[in-house]
């Protein structure tokens, strides 16, 4: 039976929930549920802490694993990332009272807080600059309010965290990250592995998607297919009308809006826009 970590609390946890059960696989309904057995796809799901889950990964107690790249990382724990899910995406960045520029080489001497003590210490010693640093457990933006550090290195989302604190995010980001799919360094490629990988990135790939279906006077096809190449190439199909055909092609989410406001004023008809569940590419 293939065993599987899923975060428990925090930011990764519902996205990742959802993104199984997308996938077809069976997730708790009870949020203190530490496992749930999913008979049906031969898999044992285990609820734990994002940042234990590279650990358990690590060691090999669980076969694949879904954490972030930034706690994967300040783990120090031999895992490879077989996937990038698309959500719990953040940087992780130095940040220092506002009011003034700051440096990397400035933090030099200087007491640093944050809650990826590896992470942090890793990129400080590529930089050649000696901190202390100090580990705290979250709520990492009042530390130097509160005076126990000068500067902080932490997850950035929106930035409103340290808006609030009034702290200034400085130097390049340490880590640009987002939710992984995690396996053990060169742990065996298990069938089960590979189709529960296969399952996510048919989720994630049909996220970063949308299928685009218009109707078109075969006068402005060439045109028109231009604008929705498609993955391969276009489904086109007759009409009962000879002069005007049907289109359909996946295109880019990001960029559904302009497209079909590109076909509108091309002369397609009946632009529609739908969501992709899952696919298999
Ligand atoms: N505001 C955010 N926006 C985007 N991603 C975030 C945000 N906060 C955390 N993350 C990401 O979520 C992952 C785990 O962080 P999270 O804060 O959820 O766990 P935790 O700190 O262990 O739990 P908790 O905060 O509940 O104690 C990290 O990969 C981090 O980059
Ligand atoms: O840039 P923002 O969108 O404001 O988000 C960033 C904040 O979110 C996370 O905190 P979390 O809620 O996980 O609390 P924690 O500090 O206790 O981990 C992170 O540690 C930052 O504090
Ligand atoms: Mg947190």
């Amino acid at each position: 039976m293939l065993r599987v970590a899923v975060p428990n609390k925090g930011a990764l946890a519902g996205p990742a929930s959802e993104m199984l059960t997308e996938a077809g696989y069976r997730q708790r309904h009870e949020q203190r549920d530490l496992t749930v057995l999913d008979p049906a796809n031969d898999v044992e799901f285990f609820f734990l802490r994002p940042k234990d889950i590279p650990i358990y990964v690590g060691s090999g107690d669980v076969d694949l694993g879904i954490s972030g790249r930034d706690l994967a990382q300040d783990s120090g724990a031999p895992v490879e990332e077989r996937l990038a899910l698309g959500f719990g995406g953040s940087t992780f960045r130095y940040a220092a009272p506002a009011g003034r520029e700051w440096t990397v080489a400035e933090l030099d001497g200087k007491r640093l807080a944050t809650s990826y003590p590896r992470l942090v210490a890793d990129d400080l010693a590529r930089h050649g600059v000696s901190a202390e640093v100090i580990r705290l457990d979250g709520a990492v933006e009042i530390s130097v309010q509160l005076g126990v550090a000068d500067a902080i290195a932490d997850v950035v989302g929106s930035g409103r965290t340290l808006r609030q604190h009034n702290l200034v995010a400085f130097g390049d980001a340490i880590c640009e990250s987002e939710a992984v799919l995690l396996h053990r360094k060169g742990s065996d490629d298990l069938a089960a592995k590979d189709q529960m990988t296969a399952r996510l990135r048919g989720v994630v790939f049909a996220q970063q998607y949308m299928m685009l279906d218009y109707d078109c006077p075969k006068s402005i096809l060439d045109d028109a297919m231009a604008i929705t190449p498609g993955l391969e190439s276009p489904t086109v199909a007759p009409l009962a009308e000879p002069t005007w055909a049907a289109v359909r092609a996946m295109v880019p989410r990001g960029e559904v809006n302009l497209i079909m406001d590109r076909l509108a004023a091309l002369g397609a008809k009946a632009v529609l826009a739908s969501d992709i569940r899952s696919c298999r590419l």
